[in-house]
């Protein structure tokens, strides 16, 4: 039997979520959009503008609006979320606890953190739920055409994961401006230097997944001994300059995370 999806909020990750459920396959007229801002759905999709009324519980409920819109949205999204429900919360920050006691009839609830590469079927995915086994299994289905699925094994890793794989790609898209950027200050024509520094990434990304070596053995074979990589990579290095940069940006995104989750918690008190 064809499963009922019910998607409250379908902006920036929403939307990359519904596209790339469509780009694999699933039927667009199982989906029901409800989302006050967007003015069209894909073709076929069932947009409304508030919660349908006078319908039952839905098979599948996503969660897709800002964490600090969940007491709003709660009453509107209560009468869709019954027994036979697999209720998936994107919202950062807002833990398992706080969504199961927000919705205490769901079959079961999955925290799910992607990113924007959804669309693509690219995102990495991390999980956490309280789903039994049937519901894992339904769980990791849905997830496929979006990319690469991962079960956390505690919830407290859940928000270094968010600052990891769900805001990770605004870091890299950062480091990618920078490469631009300092090639400009040295000399390119800033879009010749945005279009190279943005090929070398995709291609350098596309390359690492695809080799059975490590990144770091990688970045080795690139260095030639006395060339010109060695003394780039010796700068990067310097003081574990990158290493520390980049461990206090995860630090900072994955405490804010964590902070919002005890705001989600005392806002439901
Ligand atoms: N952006 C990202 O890369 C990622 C985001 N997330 C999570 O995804 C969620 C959405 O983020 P993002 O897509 O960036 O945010 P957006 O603001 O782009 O999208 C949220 C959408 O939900 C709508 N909305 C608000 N209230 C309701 C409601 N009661 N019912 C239905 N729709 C509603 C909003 O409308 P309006 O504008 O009118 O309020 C908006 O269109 C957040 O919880 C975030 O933590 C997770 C991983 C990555
Ligand atoms: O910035 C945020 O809060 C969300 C969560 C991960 C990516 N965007």
């Amino acid at each position: 039997m064809t499963k009922t999806f019910l998607q409250f909020g379908c902006g920036n990750m929403g939307g990359a979520m519904l596209k790339g459920w469509l780009a694999g396959g699933l039927a667009p007229e199982t989906f029901t959009v409800v989302d006050p801002y967007l003015e069209a759905a894909p073709h076929g999709v069932r947009l409304l503008e508030a919660a349908p009324a006078g319908e039952d519980a839905f098979d599948i409920v996503l969660l897709g609006f800002k964490p600090q819109q969940l007491p709003d949205a709660a009453q509107a999204v209560r009468p869709f979320v019954g027994p036979r429900t697999l209720l998936l919360s994107i919202l950062a920050g807002v833990d398992l606890a706080t969504l199961r006691r927000t919705f205490p009839e769901a079959r079961a609830i999955v925290r799910v953190m992607p990113n924007l590469a959804a669309a693509l079927g690219k995102s990495p995915i991390a999980l956490f739920g309280d789903a039994d086994e049937a519901a894992r299994a339904e769980t990791d289905a849905l997830m496929a055409p979006l990319g690469q699925a991962e079960w956390l094994s505690g919830e407290d890793q859940m928000d270094l994961v968010t600052a990891l794989a769900g805001s990770g790609p605004a870091f890299v898209y950062r480091f990618i401006d920078a490469l631009a950027e300092g090639a400009a200050a040295l000399g390119l024509p800033r879009d010749q230097a945005d279009r190279l520094a943005l090929s070398m990434v995709e291609g350098s990304a596309m390359l690492a997944a695809a080799s059975e070596h490590s990144p770091g053995e990688l970045a080795r074979r690139v260095a030639s001994p006395g060339g010109v990589t060695q003394v780039g990579i010796d700068i990067l290095d310097a003081e574990r300059r990158l290493a520390r940069l980049v461990e206090d940006t995860l630090r900072g995104a994955r405490d804010r995370s964590a902070e919002m989750t005890e705001q989600a918690r005392a806002r439901q008190q």
